[in-house]
């Protein structure tokens, strides 16, 4: 397989969008935004070693997850995903059969938000690295920001948190051809392929929700985003914290532990005007199988997230890809300025 061989295999042969004008195929992709809308954009990477292994997720897997962390970032607007880039760092003895399933893992989510792929690029290099590029629609009455809690707000997070991290540990113990029980086996689903909660985005707009955040480095790194953007303490009940099947077979301080710092998740933490909440349960109830729980409040006060329970501020934690030692700039030696 040589570069100009992959990109042909690759190419979609039609497209959803019909404002797409060039995709695929030349210098540059060209599209006509949809009236009235704004477009939103996002990025994210994933290096092989960092946030996978070949003992942790297959290449579908791998393909599935990039894309679907950056749709989770185009929900986390309050927006709806269309197009997507993909760029391949691709190292020596990958085989055709490998990238095939990596973009067949992608083609799953891509089809069902019916999003086009437009472009990207190919490189070979030391590790298999994907960068996945998504441009999506948001109204522009209405996006919803790391800034836009206030004092009053409930706060709320979708689904259930914590089970991404246990998954991995579990991954990591007994490699991902092992035969799992089914409790574990949807942990470990959870961790290969999370589903990015657009449709719940969506939800928290109708019902008038303002603030939004993803959880891809664990709860407690993105409630202090929130309180830092917005200014304002977050208060968490601990307690509120629900879990399910496998998170309950563990003590509820390890499960507690996984919620906060284990991330990759992709739930949304947010939050809402204390008289809009129960509408937004409704909407919840009748409109999605995700349930949407109660985890604390917004007051006014310094930047910072504070433990109901114990009355202290929650510690930072969370994945920090430049705090950890082990995991960078081993590659080469440093610029010398
Ligand atoms: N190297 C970079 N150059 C320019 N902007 C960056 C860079 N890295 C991050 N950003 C920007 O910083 C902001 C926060 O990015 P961050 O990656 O922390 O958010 P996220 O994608 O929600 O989190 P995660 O990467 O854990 O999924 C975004 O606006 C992002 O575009
Ligand atoms: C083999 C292996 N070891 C550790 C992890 C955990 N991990 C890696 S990156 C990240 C945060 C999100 O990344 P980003 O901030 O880049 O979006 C997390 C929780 C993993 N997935 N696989
Ligand atoms: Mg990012
Ligand atoms: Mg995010
Ligand atoms: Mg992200």
């Amino acid at each position: 397989m040589d570069e100009f061989q992959l990109i042909r295999a690759i190419t979609p042969k039609t497209h959803y969008h019909e404002k797409l004008i060039l995709g695929i195929g030349d210098d540059a992709a060209v599209f006509r935004p949809d009236d009235g809308k704004n477009i939103v954009v996002c990025q994210d990477q994933m290096v092989e070693g960092t946030h996978f292994t070949k003992t942790t997720m297959g290449m579908s897997d791998v393909g599935y997850k990039a894309l679907a962390a950056n749709i989770s970032d185009i929900a986390a607007m309050g927006a709806w995903p269309a197009y997507y880039l993909v760029t391949l760092t691709i190292p020596k003895h990958t085989n055709k059969d490998e990238i095939r399933d990596l973009y067949k893992g992608m083609q799953e989510l891509a089809s069902f938000y019916s999003m086009d792929l437009i472009g990207g690029d190919t490189t070979s290099g030391p590790a298999l690295i994907i960068n996945v590029t998504v441009l999506g629609y948001a109204d522009p009455k209405q996006i919803l920001t790391r800034s836009g809690a206030q004092p009053g707000d409930v706060l709320f997070v979708t689904g259930f948190v914590g089970e991404s991290g246990a998954g991995l540990d579990t991954l990591l113990k007994n490699g991902r051809h092992m035969r799992f029980l089914d409790m574990e086996a949807e942990i470990v689903r959870t961790h290969q392929r999370p589903v990015p909660r657009c449709v719940e985005g969506r939800l928290l707009r109708e019902a008038g929700s303002t603030c939004a955040n993803d959880i891809s480095d664990g709860l407690a790194s993105e409630l202090w985003e929130i309180a830092e953007a917005s200014s304002s303490t977050l208060v968490i009940e601990e307690d509120a914290i629900q879990f399910r099947g496998y998170m309950l077979t563990l003590e509820r301080k390890q499960a507690l532990q996984y919620a906060f710092s284990g991330g990759e998740d992709f739930e949304l933490v947010g939050t809402i005007a204390a008289d809009k909440w129960p509408l937004l349960e409704e909407l919840f109830k009748a409109k999605t199988s995700v349930p949407v729980t109660r985890i604390g409040y917004v007051e006014s006060g310094p930047s910072r997230v504070l433990s109901r329970q114990t009355g202290r501020v929650l510690e930072k934690s969370g994945y920090n890809h430049l705090s950890k030692g082990d995991n960078h700039g081993d590659v080469r030696d440093s610029y010398d300025n």
